[in-house]
């Protein structure tokens, strides 16, 4: 027996409507039972206005529903939904109701879990819908709806019809005595192991892409204590959020907080500036400098045009290239502004005045396009590839070398074959071929309910 399940499908709450979704194959009895009209085809798909009845014979409220036969519905299976006014008392009387009917509470991400198990998506494009859900910025966004449209499982296809090419090639191999073969297929399995595995490498550097692209660029505001890193980061989020004042050292921990640049999520860090001390608290947070730094995307070195260049510690000096940083000659609104032309002349430089405000629209100009050209080349046409789907092709690439090295060294053929069938397994594993319950357990448990 297949159970039909329900669930809010919006944020708890007020709100000028709150949506709740059934599946299953109990949804046209409910229909009957709830709302007294036969489930027709001539309302499939539509909106329906009528009242919600619980079991008791009461209106609940006035809704909107629409009916969604299981060949056309998000899971595959009969589906209702139903559109109420946003109040969380009317909420909790349909789901008890709909409780007391016989359905059950959808487990997160169970909607969309069906509609993989019933064949209506592809892994890769139930993980693109809660990517979508959890996008941070709009190059997150088209990301996911690139994968939502089926560009990754695409992709892999691409690289299954490779695999099983190269595998019927290897067959031939051991099939006909290699005096039998044209002189181009000697060499063939190998070379057509090499084009994929080129293939995979370039799949697999998208990882990181999708990791800066999702969880947003970690930019990190560094300097000499004074140099204007806090009043910086104030203009940049256009709130007064960091303390500024003349004193050195007024920043003690970091902060941290999240905006946009362009279509681009960016973590931003407010560090404690560089200076020689022997406070304790300083040092610690000297220390919180060092380790934020050290794990930043990209660096935003504020340097005081108006006073002398400073030194700066070589850990900074050496994990700074022109790639990943960009150096802010800050206070150009001073008399004596005076930026060094020779200080770190291979990176790229800006001007600005965080007091006055001058200069920030070039400065996120700047730093938005050394992102895209440095950090995200290309990633705006690619599937770009998450943790689990690493995990698999790193796999599928391992087998695939080891089916390379045996044939290269001339180890039967046949040997070849175990590790061409695993490199297909992993792909599988990708867009959920072979299934996995525990897998799907893991996967769709980060999902709301409700999705
Ligand atoms: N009201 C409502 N809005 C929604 C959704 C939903 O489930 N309900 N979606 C849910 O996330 C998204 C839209 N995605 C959807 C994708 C496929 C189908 C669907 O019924 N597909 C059928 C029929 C296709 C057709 O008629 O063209 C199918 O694939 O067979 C529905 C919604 C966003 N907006
Ligand atoms: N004239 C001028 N003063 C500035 C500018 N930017 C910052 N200041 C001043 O420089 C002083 C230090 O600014 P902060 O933003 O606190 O500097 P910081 O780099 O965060 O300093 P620490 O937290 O101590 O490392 C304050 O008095 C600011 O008003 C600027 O563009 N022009
Ligand atoms: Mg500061």
């Amino acid at each position: 027996m297949i159970d039909t399940f329900y669930a809010l499908a919006t944020p708890p709450g007020s709100s000028a409507l709150a949506v709740v979704r059934v599946s299953g194959p109990a949804v046209p009895s409910l229909i009957q039972d709830v709302f007294g009209r036969k489930p027709e085809e001539a309302d499939f798909r539509k909106a329906v206005l009528g009242y919600y009845r619980s079991m008791g014979g009461e209106k609940v409220d006035q809704v909107l529903y629409a009916h969604f036969p299981a060949a056309t519905s998000y899971t595959g299976r009969e589906l209702l939904e139903i559109s109420l006014h946003g109040n969380m008392f009317l909420v909790e009387q349909i789901l008890e109701d709909l409780g007391c009917r016989g359905c059950r509470m959808a487990d997160p991400g169970e909607f969309t879990r069906t509609a993989f198990l019933e064949g209506r998506m592809d892994l890769s494009q139930a993980e693109a819908v809660a990517d979508l859900i959890e996008a941070r910025s709009a190059a997150a966004l088209e990301a996911a709806h690139r994968q939502l449209a089926g560009g990754l499982g695409k992709e892999i296809q691409s690289r299954v019809d490779e695999l099983l090419a190269i595998r019927a090639h290897v067959e031939a191999f051991i099939d006909f005595p290699e005096e039998d073969l044209p002189d181009e297929n000697q060499e063939g399995p190998i070379a057509e192991i090499d084009h994929t595995l080129r293939q995979l490498d370039s799949m697999l550097s998208t990882g990181r892409q999708r990791e800066l692209l999702h969880r947003g660029v970690r930019t990190v505001l560094l300097g000499v204590v004074n140099a204007g890193k806090s009043s910086l980061l104030n203009q940049l989020l256009g709130e007064d959020r960091a303390i500024v004042s003349e004193t050195e050292g007024t920043t003690r921990d970091y902060l941290q907080d999240v905006l946009q640049l362009g279509p681009y999520c960016i973590q931003i860090f407010d560090t404690a500036g560089f200076r020689k001390s022997t406070d304790v608290i300083e040092l610690e947070g000297l220390r919180r400098t060092e380790k934020v730094a050290g794990g930043a995307d990209f660096l935003l070195l504020v340097l005081d045009g108006s006073a002398p260049s400073p030194t700066l510690p070589d850990e900074l000096l050496e994990r700074m290239t022109p790639e990943n940083s960009l150096l802010v000659w800050n206070k150009s609104d001073q008399a004596d502004f005076a930026p060094d032309p020779e200080f770190l002349p291979n990176l790229p430089r800006v001007t600005i005045s965080a007091k006055a405000g001058t200069g920030i629209h070039e400065l996120r100009e700047i730093w938005e396009s050394r992102i895209r050209s440095e950090l995200l080349e290309g990633a705006e046409n690619r599937v770009l590839y998450n943790r689990r789907h690493i995990g698999h092709l790193q796999s599928c690439r391992d087998s695939l070398v080891r089916a390379r090295e045996a044939l290269v060294s001339g180890i039967s053929t046949e040997c070849v074959a175990p590790d061409l069938r695993d490199a297909l397994d992993e792909l599988g594993a990708i867009v959920g071929t072979i299934d996995n319950e525990d897998m799907l357990d893991v996967l769709f448990g980060d999902f709301c309910i409700g999705k």
